[in-house]
């Protein structure tokens, strides 16, 4: 009820088409409970008196009220459909904009899968309901509703019948419209692990077949889908098994109705035609109730979705603009003073008490085994988590000041894993320069060294690439990857092991080029390997979350044991260190 509730204002927009779509439906249904009447004159004054002229009057009449039915019908799906399929549209917007804006911390508490699920499948249903609610819902109690009192005026004789059929239809239903709540909320916990394992097979296909276990996948995707399937097939068969239950309780109320006719009848109280028009009424009683439960299964099957929704749309971002947020210039003077971070504040932290200090345009090494806090360290330059103890300043302002929009600006980042889009090398790099000429993209090319290789590929800059850029090597993308970095120029440069793939004659390729392309950007390059650090104005050693030694890689070299041996033990695997 409250997510129905947080999820009305979806509606406020459209509410013109919301009113108009019930208030059509009304007109539609009032016209089919008018036709049995005119039914029950035609046979009882018309054909029981020979009178041809009442009967075509009446007949007209009918179709008259046949097509006022059918437009109000018409209409009301018109409208109904623009409400629902323009509500869906902006709640699937906002949606998709709060999860942009998430951050990491709030990335984790979901899994993709379910947040696919939310995009799709849940809208899918509140769409679904909504236009159902707007066109059904009015139509099916309005129908019992009117069918009863035109019985109680009409055929009075026979109202008794509905003293039995009534009761049991509607116990009936309830035990269906409950049955079917359970049901259905079991199908949509399904549906989301299926989409969980589809995402997770999808994304990680290639590590499947490179150990060869596309049978146990597939085993592991059979067992999910089996349930799906089983759920589904379950809640399908329970709702179908109970629903010839309504009609034969309305076929006991057709056979009541002719026995009690009959009699009714040969005491001349009532006349054959409201006998006919009694049973139609009756169906349509029963079609009432029918589409009444319709629509109330339906919304029990969205009640779990816009809970769904809902907690995604009220999820807060973890990272936040404070009021009146400094917008100014940045220059790239970056401190850390004891800045300490945890993902999950019951273990010990990720990073503790690390402080350095960087001047504007100089460079700075990280390096340290794996897991020792290098990724994390930079993550939290860029806002992506925020610190949990200590300060990080730029230009002497705590980042937390900044506008957030101006501090990313000023910032340009290459994830360790190169993520590039499926569409033109030209446009990947245009994420990082939107309106970046021909001559800028050449420019970042020719920086990373990827230049000579785009060049080579059909269409150039305008090469497609394929979803997660498989048409390319590891290396090729870490270098489309820089490119999109550097063509931004930015105060401050983040590359996050970004050479990894590349070998080390391009590597000294690229230090040069970015030396000359960023001279005025504060870089830091987090590598494992010594010869992508060693030029640095200042190295940082991490050794489980702490900063064990800091300098230039000559000062390292006398002072730390830990730098010495991480370059020995290169030196000893044959890794090019020196120029
Ligand atoms: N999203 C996350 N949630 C919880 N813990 C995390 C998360 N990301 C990283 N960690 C943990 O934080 C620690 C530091 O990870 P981080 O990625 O910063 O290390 P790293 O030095 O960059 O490692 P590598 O060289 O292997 O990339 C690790 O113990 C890791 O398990």
């Amino acid at each position: 009820m409250r997510a129905a509730l947080k999820l009305s204002k979806y509606l406020k927009p459209y509410k013109h088409f919301a009113i108009l779509a019930p208030i059509l439906m009304v007109l539609e249904v009032g016209m089919d409970l008018i036709q049995p009447t005119i039914m029950q004159k035609i046979i009882d004054k018309g054909i029981a008196t020979n009178d041809t002229q009442y009967i075509i009057m009446m007949f007209a009449a009918m179709i008259l009220c046949a097509m006022i039915g059918w437009l109000g019908g018409a209409g009301c799906t018109y409208f109904s459909s623009k409400a629902a399929v323009n509500f869906a549209s902006d709640v699937r917007a906002d949606l998709y904009e709060t999860i942009t804006y998430f951050a990491n911390s709030n990335k984790d508490k979901f899994t993709l899968g379910k947040l696919i699920t939310n995009l799709t499948n849940d809208i899918e249903m509140l769409q679904r309901a909504l236009n159902m609610l707007l066109k059904i819902f009015v139509r099916g109690p309005f129908m019992f509703v009117g069918a009863v009192i035109v019985v109680f005026f009409t055929a009075r004789d026979l109202f008794p019948v509905l003293f039995f059929v009534v009761p049991v239809l509607i116990i009936s239903l309830y035990i269906i419209i409950q049955l079917s709540i359970k049901l259905f909320r079991k199908v949509q916990e399904s549906i989301d692990q299926v989409n969980t394992r589809v995402q997770e097979n999808l994304a990680g296909i290639r590590v499947i077949k490179a150990f060869n276990r596309m049978r146990y996948q597939m085993k592991q995707f059979a067992t999910v889908n089996h349930q799906l399937t089983k759920r589904n097939m379950t809640a399908d068969q329970v709702v179908a098994a109970l629903m010839p239950i309504t009609q034969f309780v309305v076929n006991i109320g057709i056979v009541l109705a002719l026995m009690l006719g009959v009699v009714k009848v040969d005491a001349g109280a009532i006349e054959i035609g409201v006998i006919v028009a009694f049973i139609n009424y009756l169906m349509m009683i029963l079609n009432g109730l029918m589409s009444s439960s319709n629509v109330l299964i339906q919304i029990a099957r969205a009640i779990p979705s816009a809970e769904r929704v809902v907690v995604v749309l009220e999820e807060q971002s973890d990272i936040t603009n404070i009021e009146n947020p400094v917008k100014k210039e940045i220059q790239g003077n970056v401190k850390f003073d004891k800045v300490s971070f945890s993902y999950n504040k019951h273990v010990e932290p990720v990073l503790k008490e690390i402080s350095f200090e960087a001047k504007a345009g100089s460079t700075v090494g990280i390096i340290g085994m794996t897991g020792s806090g290098k990724s994390t360290l930079i993550k939290l330059l860029g806002r992506l988590m925020d610190v949990d103890e200590g300060t990080i300043y730029i230009d002497n302002i705590p980042i937390q000041q900044y506008d957030i929009d101006m501090l990313r600006n000023a910032m340009a980042f290459a994830p360790q894993k190169a993520i590039l889009f499926s569409t033109t090398i030209e446009e990947n790099l245009k994420y990082g320069k939107i309106d970046a000429t021909k001559e800028d993209i050449q420019e970042a090319l020719f920086a990373s060294n990827a230049f000579e290789f785009v060049e080579k590929l059909d269409h150039k800059e305008q090469h497609e690439l394929t979803q997660g850029a498989t048409n390319l090597s590891g290396g090729q993308k870490q270098r489309l990857a820089m490119s999109r970095a550097i063509i931004r120029k930015p105060k401050i440069l983040i590359l996050d092991d970004t050479t990894s793939a590349v070998d080390s004659i391009t590597e000294k390729i690229i230090q040069r080029n970015m030396k000359e392309a960023l001279k005025d950007s504060t870089k830091f390059i987090v590598s494992s390997k010594i010869s992508s650090i060693k030029h640095a104005d200042l190295i940082l050693v991490l050794g489980d979350g702490r900063i064990v030694a800091q300098g230039t890689h000559e000062e390292l070299l006398k002072m730390s044991e830990y730098y010495k041996e991480i370059v020995a033990t290169q030196v000893e695997r044959g890794g090019a260190i020196d120029e």
